[in-house]
């Protein structure tokens, strides 16, 4: 039989996910999603058909997998809370939490569980996801497998050995899409200034970054060679890449990212404490 899956928490994130699930072929009724309120939860059950709780208890009952999908600040409240209805049924355990330890989870979870961290991002929700994961000692290689499957449904999945290594993954692809995010901004207002329209400059700034993304990922080239082919001597990719470099465009993005992989490490020590 396919395994359940229950996340608990309907937002950004475990909607991504789900949605990215089922485009990937995941029956809709073997998924069930929590929030507290319904409001949350009809837009999931109407258009992707899945099963909603509001009860988290009732709905990690006759789940294999459970995954935790609230906010990393309440965390431990919505852990204890469930804590027997988990040691009935001892799913395994992912938590897509920014920060918050393995053993940490465990331990509000009341102990002894299978947990997978696991930092997505949210292009999950079109199939173009990147995921972080660890196991803690106590998932067994067919849980691996399960957690591998899940995350693979909604894209790349690398498996880190060291917990603290999803700290940088959280640097490099679960906060990442936002630094792209950005980058369009800012390539949608220059755009402007220069005289397109900014649905023009939108439109191009998004279709490039995404021809740019497909052409490195399916080139043997490194992307410092694919960088010279764009730069023709004395021409213009020439004078807009010595700004960058010249405005310290590689420290910036090194100064941001230790940055984010700093902050959770600190939000670890702030709500991971025992
Ligand atoms: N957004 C992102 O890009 C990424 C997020 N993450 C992680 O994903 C997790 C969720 O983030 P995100 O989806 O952005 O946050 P959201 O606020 O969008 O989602 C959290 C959801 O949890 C619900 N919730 C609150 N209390 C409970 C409860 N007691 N039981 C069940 N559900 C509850 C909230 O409902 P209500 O709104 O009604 O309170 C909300 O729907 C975080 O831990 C974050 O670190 C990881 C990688 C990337
Ligand atoms: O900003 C955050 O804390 C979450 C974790 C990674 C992406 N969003």
């Amino acid at each position: 039989m396919a395994s359940r899956v229950t996340f608990i928490g309907a937002g950004n994130m475990a909607g991504a996910i789900i949605g990215g699930m089922i485009d990937s072929g995941f029956a809709p009724d073997a998924i069930t999603a929590t929030s507290p309120s319904d409001e949350m939860l009809a837009p999931l059950r109407d258009r992707l058909g899945i099963r909603t709780e509001t009860d988290n208890d009732a709905a990690v009952e006759q789940a294999d997998v459970v995954v935790l999908a609230v906010k990393p600040q309440i965390m431990r409240e919505v852990c204890e809370k469930m804590r027997s209805a988990i040691q009935a049924r001892r799913p395994l355990i992912i938590s897509v939490a920014a920060g918050l330890p393995a053993e940490t989870l465990e331990h509000w979870l009341g102990g002894e569980l299978a947990v997978v961290r696991c930092m997505p991002n949210t292009p999950s929700l079109v199939g173009a996801g990147a995921s972080g994961l660890y196991a803690n000692t106590r998932v067994e290689a067919s849980q691996r497998e399960l957690a591998t499957e899940l995350m693979e449904a909604v894209g790349l999945v690398e498996w880190v050995d060291d917990e603290a290594l999803l700290e940088a993954v959280t640097a490099v692809s679960g906060s990442a899409p936002a630094y792209f995010f950005l980058m369009f901004e800012a390539m949608e207002e220059a755009g402007a200034s220069l005289g397109l329209s900014a649905d023009t400059a939108r439109r191009l700034a998004m279709q490039t970054a995404y021809g740019a993304a497909k052409m490195a990922m399916q080139s043997d080239k490194t992307p410092a060679e694919l960088k010279r082919n764009v730069m023709s001597p004395g021409g213009t990719t020439e004078r807009a890449i010595e700004h960058l470099e010249g405005a310290g465009l590689r420290r910036i993005v090194q100064d941001a990212m230790n940055a984010c992989a700093h902050r959770a490490s600190e939000m670890a020590d702030e709500l991971g404490k025992r």
